[in-house]
């Protein structure tokens, strides 16, 4: 199990290292554009699973939703910080 913050620090060095077989280096190299189609693709999953699965599924989901938007931000140099300021 790991926070937000700790998924993104985590992200930060997979990028780094270029980690073989990453699929956050993948993703951040196909571009923003392959990115945002996944965040659009995630966010309809999570709609769905909220209105017709369990939330054990819909969790998942959001997880998978989390993960793609902290990749674009990685992708557009966006902060935590950046983001933080405005919540
Ligand atoms: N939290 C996640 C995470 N959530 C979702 N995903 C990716 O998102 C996919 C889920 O989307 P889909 O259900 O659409 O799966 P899919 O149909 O196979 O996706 P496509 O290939 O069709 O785009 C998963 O198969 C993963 O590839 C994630 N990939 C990585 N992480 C974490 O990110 C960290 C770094 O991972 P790597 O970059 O792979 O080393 C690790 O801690 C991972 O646990």
């Amino acid at each position: 199990m790991k926070t937000f913050d700790e998924l993104h620090a985590e992200l930060e060095r997979t990028l780094a290292e270029r980690r073989e077989g990453s699929r956050t280096v993948e993703l951040v190299d196909a571009g923003v554009h392959a990115i945002g189609k996944k965040i659009v693709e995630e966010a309809a999953e999570v709609w769905m699973a909220a209105e017709h699965e369990t939330d054990e599924d819909t969790a998942l989901e959001i997880s998978q939703l989390l993960y793609h938007l902290q990749v674009l931000m990685l992708a557009k140099g966006i902060s935590l910080q950046d983001v933080y300021r405005h919540l």
